[in-house]
């Protein structure tokens, strides 16, 4: 039977899954899991089809451990995976930045790897990651098709207003404007949208990807108009270690009378900002949730006023909303902060549901309410499975 592999490394977990093709052609999740925390306390849990548990391991000091060790010990695991007749044809990627030239998925080939390292600059909590999972396995099995399938392709078509930063037009020329990330799962969000709720699919929604890194996607029926992330995956939404909208003068104060290099710019924003930087304690929001103190509350009411405020702009983009959809770690579990975003969009006409809220959904707004809330589990392996069979297909 045959086989498709999808990875998906974040900058907090990496994904993996195990589709097969039925007899119908269709896929058919088989296995799969995470490694989750990385650089905290990385914990690791596959599961089968059924849901027994295939693997589970914890590194509690393992905060040093980078992706790159972890996926060292996926693969060491993976290799003595029982196949049990199903035959892998292709491993799909997830690669976050596929610059101004790839926005459509692409069969791996030296080049193309060559063209994607250099756009590592622009998503260094990411890019990094996913090509090294790519060379990792092209090391193993070089006959392997792989596919590289990228976050920015979703938002490729909106307008271009929506994708023009307010800088000399050379520079958007030379590729220095807004793409928007997470784009993969956008697309299975539009999908499922458009198969639980069709009216709403046709009309004005924002869907919220809350997890360690976090964005919003205008999407007016279906299709992406506007998103939070604009030329990197630092823009919009305060998040896990980013800290998104910054005002740039503050960029430009840190270095120069503050001192800080270039790098150390880039290592403040990206790895030491965000919740763990206003909660002074963690990037995680269960461990916020839990903590009690005033740090950790402030960075939550943050995340939370970011979001109302951020939604409100992509309320604007679509000239009104019909719904917003909860996604990702953060939007699929925590019905706290849920609640907290949605009473910041009361003034659009979201009534939230508490009860259907804190049993996590689907539908969590109040009957009456002008604007729908779902809770929907976003699964970008599945997305990037699809995408590389298509390819796979077309290749053969
Ligand atoms: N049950 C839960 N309750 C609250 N937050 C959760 C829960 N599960 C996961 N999260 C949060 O989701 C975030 C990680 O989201 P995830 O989408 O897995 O990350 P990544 O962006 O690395 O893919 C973390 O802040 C984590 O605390
Ligand atoms: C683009 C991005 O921020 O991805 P992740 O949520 O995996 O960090
Ligand atoms: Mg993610």
């Amino acid at each position: 039977m045959k086989a498709v592999v999808s990875l998906n490394s974040g900058s907090s977990s990496i994904k993996f899954s195990l589709f097969v093709l039925d007899t119908q052609g269709a896929l058919q999740f088989s296995a799969g899991g995470k490694i989750e925390k990385i650089g905290i306390a990385p914990s690791l849990k596959v599961r089968s089809v059924e849901g027994a548990i295939l693997l589970e391991r914890d590194w509690p000091d393992g905060a040093s451990l980078s992706h790159a060790d972890l996926l060292a010990d996926l693969f060491a695991w993976a290799a003595e995976y029982p196949l049990e007749g199903r035959e892998i044809i292709a491993i799909g990627h997830r690669v976050v930045h596929g610059g101004t030239e790839f926005a459509a998925p692409r069969l791996i080939e030296p080049d193309l790897l060559d063209a994607l390292e250099a756009l590592c600059p622009l998503a260094p909590l990411h890019q990094p990651h996913n090509l090294a999972a790519i060379r990792a396995i092209a090391a193993l099995s070089p006959d392997l098709p792989q596919v590289a399938c990228f976050d920015t392709a979703f938002h490729r078509d909106k307008p271009a207003l929506a994708a023009r930063l307010a800088i000399p037009r050379a520079l958007h020329d030379q590729g220095v404007r807004r793409y928007g990330f997470h784009g993969l799962s956008y697309e299975y969000i539009a999908r499922r949208l458009a198969e639980i709720d069709p009216a709403l699919a046709s009309g004005r929604v924002i869907a919220a990807h809350l997890g360690n890194g976090a964005s919003l996607c205008a999407m007016d029926a279906g299709r992406s108009i506007d998103t939070t992330m604009g030329f990197t995956a630092l823009d919009g939404l305060m998040m896990g270690t980013r800290c998104g909208s910054l005002d740039p003068g503050a960029v430009l104060h840190l270095q120069s009378q503050m001192g800080m290099s270039a790098a150390q710019v880039e290592e403040l924003l990206y790895k030491r900002s965000g919740l763990l930087g206003v909660s002074g304690l963690s990037s995680d929001m269960r461990t916020l949730a839990e903590a009690g103190t005033a740090e950790a509350e402030e960075a939550m009411d943050l995340f939370a006023w970011r979001a109302g405020r951020e939604a409100g702009a992509l309320a604007s983009s679509l000239g009104g909303l019909d719904g917003i959809v909860f996604t990702a770690g953060i939007g699929e579990n925590d019905a706290a902060m849920r609640s907290r975003i949605c009473r910041r969009l009361e003034w659009l006409g979201l009534e939230i549901d508490e009860i259907a809220n804190a049993g996590n959904g689907p539908l969590i707004s109040l009957p009456d309410s002008k604007v729908k809330a779902y809770v929907i589990a976003t699964d970008e392996e599945r997305m990037i499975a699809l995408h590389t069979l298509k390819i796979v297909e077309k290749a053969e």
